[in-house]
């Protein structure tokens, strides 16, 4: 959380001229009502089924031609990981805790985060899913310290030169 998926993921489908997803978007837009209202009925069992049918149905339906960006718990399912190794280039956006704690100061809308200490709950979540991110991640990218627009283009020159590299090798 905080790690700058929406944000960056516009700016890389602006430059790209690719259609842009925001799967927590997806998500609210489907049930019609928003993330806390979805957690605070149906907990958060209720929320991660939602997010691996939206998921699933971007996978299915989609060209292959366009920019996601997933909620940060997408990867503590393995058929969530499954479908995003199987369909996407994956970027791992690193934000340490303590920009993570910063960028996300400001919003009551991430319902995980609403307890009384923050800091220690992105902790023990960072603990269980660093490795979770790096196991799907086609790139891994560092954003702390950086403008969103310049961490885009490191994104956009990093798949660049992945791809170049792919194409050299096969
Ligand atoms: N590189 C950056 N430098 C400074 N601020 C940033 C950077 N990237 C994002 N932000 C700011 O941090 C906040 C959170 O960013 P954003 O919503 O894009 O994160 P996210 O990874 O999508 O979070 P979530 O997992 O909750 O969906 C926003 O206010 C955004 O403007
Ligand atoms: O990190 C998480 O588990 C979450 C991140 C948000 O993007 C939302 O998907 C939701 O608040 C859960
Ligand atoms: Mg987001």
């Amino acid at each position: 959380m905080g790690a700058g998926k929406t944000t960056i993921g516009r700016l890389i489908s602006q430059s790209l001229g690719k259609d842009f997803y925001d799967l927590d978007k997806v998500i609210e837009d489907n049930a019609g009502a928003d993330i806390p209202w979805i957690f605070e009925r149906e907990g958060e069992d209720g929320f991660r089924k939602r997010e691996t049918q939206a998921l699933a149905s971007i996978a299915q339906s989609d060209t292959g031609d366009s920019v996601l960006a997933t909620g940060g718990g997408i990867v503590m399912r393995e058929e969530n990981r499954e479908i995003l190794r199987d369909n996407a280039l994956v970027v791992y956006l690193y934000a340490s805790i303590a920009q993570q704690l910063y960028r996300t100061s400001k919003s009551t809308h991430r319902p995980l985060l609403q307890t009384g200490d923050p800091k220690a709950t992105l902790k023990k979540l960072f603990e269980v899913r660093d490795p979770l991110y790096r196991d799907v991640a086609t790139l891994i990218i560092e954003t702390d310290a950086r403008h969103p627009r310049s961490v885009a283009n490191k994104v956009l020159d990093a798949i660049k030169r992945h791809l170049k590299e792919e194409t050299t090798v096969s």
